[in-house]
This record gives structure tokens, sequence and C-alpha cells, in this order.
């Protein structure tokens, strides 16, 4: 409940001066419909259901005694003209009420998502290191849209709130006994059918439990399709989809079953009352015609009102495990957001490497309670405009390294400098700036080629693009392709292979016009023709920019000025190409001569 008044209070900070509007234009409505019911009267007494005098009902002496001198179908038409006004007014006052509303509800969703998405791309790396990404983005996704339905419910119930107050308000001013009556039954029935309203709050933690589990199951089993249909575990998989579907299913069902029986309880109810009422309004409370006519359609209007409040509350309890996730990932969030990233801008001042980058006894572990560090101890000095390559075995910590280099986390032990400054946030910020990036899993997006590449530089020209493309030994196959440039490349880029995917990469990361390019084992999954290419490609580059390489394929790396090999987590061997080489005994020779 908590986190939901966090979110009102949101509300209320976004919406600013609208949404008391939004609550007087509620009100009105309300009023609007109760000045209707008092012209009721004056229209039954001309029918001849009641004396004329309006028995000392408010407005309704008013309106007689201004029609006196009148003819009876004067009167008549006066009266229908008046309650065709008053509706109409009604009609616009509402539907400019709802409109407004919904401006305010999706409006301040839109302001929550925002918020959300920039929380996420401003977080430090390491909240995507230690959270499962299926978790905020079924948040972003799932969640999101139950906060903006709870929104909706508070919005509603106030709406209902005041509806409710103000004939409650009428019915006691024509009888304050008869009304007390009927609100204590309505009292008692709320508190008989509190329980459902737990229930319901029961029912939405399930319900966001399951959604959780599913929104993570399905996003790992899409990404695994192939390894699924390759090793045929399709079964396996069908399996736990359909005993998680049927227990969302059974959560849904239990939700319904929940609303249908409090609204089945005050069905019930509403016919008791409803005799009880008139009993105590003829018999005891000897309420006149008029006022009793009046109370009756006052009640039959505001019992589905209580029954709306009832089942709207149980859709509010159903919601508000959804604030709860929202404000936790809210407050995480906030938590590890990287000094000075405002997503929106690039730093002012790129941070170019004119001397080095350099490790002074650098240690990092993923894990602070693990007993070894995934990097120990690392000295070492990247000179700018160089090529320096990282070699090692799978897990000696090559990966970390490059993270480490760029800023992505920050050491346990010891200090990044570039050009001898500590590598703060700020700093790491305005160095990424300047980097282009090829990762181990290189990201297409489902959009053509053109688009592709204009992602890392929007206003890149044609013979840019072309040029990128011929350096990163993509252009033959570019050629080839159907559509060329504009060739739509299918979902991640299922459309290439993996060697064209990694090339089209490393195109869109040249095009930034990085200062330091990084290659995270970009020539794994290269042939060896587009291996050569590649290896042409980087010594033109050399020289112009700085560049590391995480390489495999030690044959791309013979051009390299420095090569750091890597085991443990440590640098056991680092020196010129030939030097490391020439070390018959060491892990270099021994990579090599495995590849050979
Ligand atoms: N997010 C993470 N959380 C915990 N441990 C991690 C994480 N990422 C990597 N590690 C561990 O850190 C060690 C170094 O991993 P890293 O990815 O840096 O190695 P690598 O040399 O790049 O390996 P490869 O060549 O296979 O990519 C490994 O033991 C790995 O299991």
């Amino acid at each position: 409940m908590a986190a939901m008044w966090v979110y009102v209070r949101k509300l209320y900070g976004y919406a600013g001066f609208r949404l008391p509007l939004h609550l007087i234009g509620m009100i009105a409505v309300s009023m609007l419909e109760g000045l209707n019911l008092f012209i009721l009267v004056p229209l039954l007494s001309l029918i001849g259901l009641f004396d004329s005098a309006g028995n000392g009902l408010p407005f309704v002496n008013l309106l007689s005694d201004a029609l006196q001198g009148l003819p009876a179908t004067g009167k008549l038409a006066v009266i229908l003209g008046l309650f065709v006004v008053i509706i109409t007014l009604q009609a616009v006052l509402q539907r400019a009420q709802s409109d407004w509303g919904e401006r305010i509800e999706q409006g301040y969703i839109r302001h929550l998502r925002t918020d959300i998405y920039t929380g996420l791309l401003q977080a430090r790396w390491t909240f995507f290191l230690s959270k499962k990404r299926s978790d905020y983005l079924h948040i972003l996704t799932a969640e999101l849209p139950r906060v903006s339905f709870g929104i909706y419910q508070v919005l509603n119930l106030a709406t209902v709130l005041l509806f409710t107050a103000v004939q409650v308000a009428l019915a006691v001013y024509l009888s304050w006994p008869l009304t007390l009556c009927i609100l204590a039954c309505g009292l008692m029935l709320a508190l008989l059918t509190r329980t459902y309203a737990r229930q319901a709050r029961v029912l939405g933690d399930e319900a966001t439990a399951l959604s959780e589990t599913y929104y993570g199951g399905i996003t790992e089993h899409l990404s695994g399709l192939k390894e699924i249909k390759s090793n045929r575990l399709e079964r396996h998989h069908l399996q736990w989809f359909r005993a998680l579907t049927s227990k969302m299913e059974k959560n849904v069902i239990g939700f319904n079953r929940v609303q249908s029986m409090s609204q089945f309880y005050y069905r019930l109810a509403s016919g008791l009352l409803l005799a009880l009422f008139l009993f105590l309004a003829v018999a005891v409370f000897r309420v006149p015609g008029e006022r009793l006519v009046m109370i009756v359609i006052i009640f039959s209007r505001l019992w589905p009102k209580f029954a709306s409040l009832q089942s709207g509350g149980e859709q509010l309890a159903q919601t508000l495990p959804a604030f709860a996730s929202l404000e936790r990932l809210e407050r995480d969030l906030a938590a590890v957001r990287e000094a000075g990233n405002d997503a929106t801008t690039d730093s002012e001042h790129p941070l170019v490497v004119t001397g080095h980058i350099e490790c002074r006894n650098v240690c990092y572990r993923y894990d602070t309670e693990a007993a070894g560090y995934t990097l120990d101890h690392i000295q070492l000095q990247i000179p700018a405009h160089s090529m320096t390559a990282i070699v090692g075995r799978s897990g000696a910590g090559k990966s970390t390294l490059i993270d480490l280099l760029i800023g992505l986390i920050e050491p346990e032990q010891g200090t990044v400098l570039v050009d001898g400054i500590p590598l703060d946030a700020k700093r790491a910020l305005a160095l990424r700036d300047r980097v282009g990036y090829v990762p181990q899993e290189p990201f297409l997006f489902h959009a053509t080629l053109r688009e592709n590449l204009r992602l890392a530089a929007p206003e890149a020209t044609e013979d840019r693009m072309w040029e990128a493309l011929r350096l990163s030994a993509s252009e033959p196959f570019v050629r080839q392709l159907p559509q060329g440039l504009d060739t739509l490349l299918g979902d991640r880029g299922i459309r290439l292979s993996g060697g064209e995917r990694q090339r089209i990469v490393l195109a869109r990361a040249l095009l930034r016009k990085p200062a330091i390019l990084i290659l995270d084992e970009a020539t794994s999954a290269l042939d060896s023709e587009s291996e050569v290419f590649i290896q042409e490609a980087l010594t033109r580059l050399q020289g112009s920019m700085t560049i590391i390489v995480i390489a495999h394929r030690l044959s791309t790396i013979r051009g390299a000025d420095q090569v750091l090999v890597m085991d443990n987590g440590a640098i056991i061997q680092q020196g010129a190409y030939h030097q490391v080489k020439s070390d018959t005994d060491g892990m270099f020779s021994r990579l090599l001569q495995l590849q050979a």
C-alpha cells in the first residue's frame, strides 16, 4: 500500500494543478447529477403524483415559486428544458473530464516508463551483471500496464467516492435516519467482504511471481531456440510452458471468482436492503412520498457505486504488487546511477588518449566474497595510437580487463589511469564517447543495413558507409546483397553469417571515427579469407587510433605493437609480437603451436 501512495504522490508531482482540477470536474458532475434529481419532484407533481408545493425541498420550492404564474404546459416545457440543459451540461463535463483524466493517466505512465528506461541507460554496468535481464524487462512491459491500471483505479475510486459523498449528503438532507440505516448496512457488508480484498492481494502477488517467471522463461527460451531445436528439447520446454500457463490461467480465474463472489453478496444484499429500506421508510420513519421517491432514486444509483467501490478496491489490491516491484526497481536504479550520465547528451569534452592507458596494480572480482580475483594485480600500459592484442585461454579475464579499461567496471584495488590521471566515472563516460566497440556477440537490429550502420553515426553519408564497409572487409558481400544497403537484416541479423555480422558491427564501430577501437574476439567467427581482410584493415588503421584486440585467431595480431598474454586473471607475458613469440616455453608459443 505504501508503494501505491508513493506513486499517487508522484502523480500529483507530475500532474500538478491538473489533478485538483480533475477532481473539481468530478465534483461538478456529481452535483449536476444531484440537481437533476430535484427537478423530478416538480415534474412528478405536474403529472399529478404529488402535491405541487415541493414539500420544503431545496431548489424545488424556488422552482415552484418561479413557475407559479405559468400554465401547466408552460411549466412542463420549462422543467423538461431545464432537465435537458442539466443532462447536456453533465454529458459535456463528463466527456471533458474523462478526456482530461485519460491524458493525465497516459502522460503519467509515459513519464514513469521514460524514467525507468532512462534509469536503465544511466545505470552502472555492474547493475546488469547482478540482475536478470528479464526482471526489468518484465517490469517495463508487464508491470507498468498493471500500475497504469492501478492508477486508473485510484482516479476512478476517487470519482466514485466523490459521487457517493455528494449523493449521501443529499440523502442525509432528505432523511438522515433512513440514510444512516442504509450506510450502516453498506459498512457491514464492506467489512464482511474485506476478506475478498485480501484474497485479491494474495492473487496479485502470485500473478506478479508467475508473470516474472513467464517473462524470464520465454526470454531465455527464445534466445536459445536454435539449441532447443537442434537438441530436440521442444518437449521439455513445452511441458514447462504448459504447466506455467495453466497456473496463470488458474490465477486469473481465481481472481475473477473473488470478484464475482463479492459482487454476488452485494447483489443479494441489495434485494434485502431494498425491502428493509421500504419497510423502515413507510412503517417506521413515515417519510413523505416526494422524499421517499428521491431517496429511492438516490440509493438505486448509490448501491451499484458501493459495489463498484468494492470491486475497484479488489482490483487495486491485485495491482499493489506491481507498484511494489516498480518502486523497488526505481530505488535500485537510483542507487546505481552512473555519475554525470544524463543519457541525453554526449560528454562536453570527449577524452582523447594522447599518452597512454595504464593499469596500476589493478585487482577485480565479480563476487567480493570469492576467494580469488578475476583480475589479479594487473600492471600494463597501452600507448596511444598503438595496437595491443590480448590473448589467453577462455576465462582468463580478457573481456573483464576491457570492461575495466573503458570504465564499465571499477577496480577493487589499484587504479586505471588515462594520461596519468585516474579514470573516475565522469572521465570514463568521456572516454567511451570516443570508443568504437565490437562485442563478442555482435548485435544487429531487425532493420536495414543502412539503419543498422546509422545507429552509430546518424549523419553518416553513403560514401562514409561504404568506406567503413571496405575497411571492415564487408564490401564484397554487401555488394551482393539483393538490396545493398537497404537489405533487411532480419531478427538480430539472422540473415547474415556469424562472420558477416561481426564485420558489419566492425564497420559500425569505425563509422563513429573512434579514438579507441576495441575488438572483443572479433575474428573468432571469421573465415580465413575475411581474416586476412581484417588483418589488412587493422594494419591500415594502425597508427590512426588506439586499437585493442582480443584475439583467438593469432594470425590477425601479427602486426600488434604489444601482446598481453593472460592466464587466470594475471598477465603472464607482455611485449612485442616477435618478442613474446620468441619465448618458446611461454604460453603464447604454446597457443601458436596449438593453432598451427
Ligand atoms: N558477469 C559475471 N559474473 C561472474 N563471473 C563472471 C562474469 N563474467 C565473467 N565472469 C568470470 O570471470 C572470469 C573471466 O571471464 P572473462 O569473460 O573476462 O574471460 P575471457 O578471457 O574473456 O573468456 P573468453 O575468451 O571465453 O571470452 C571467468 O571465470 C568468468 O566465469
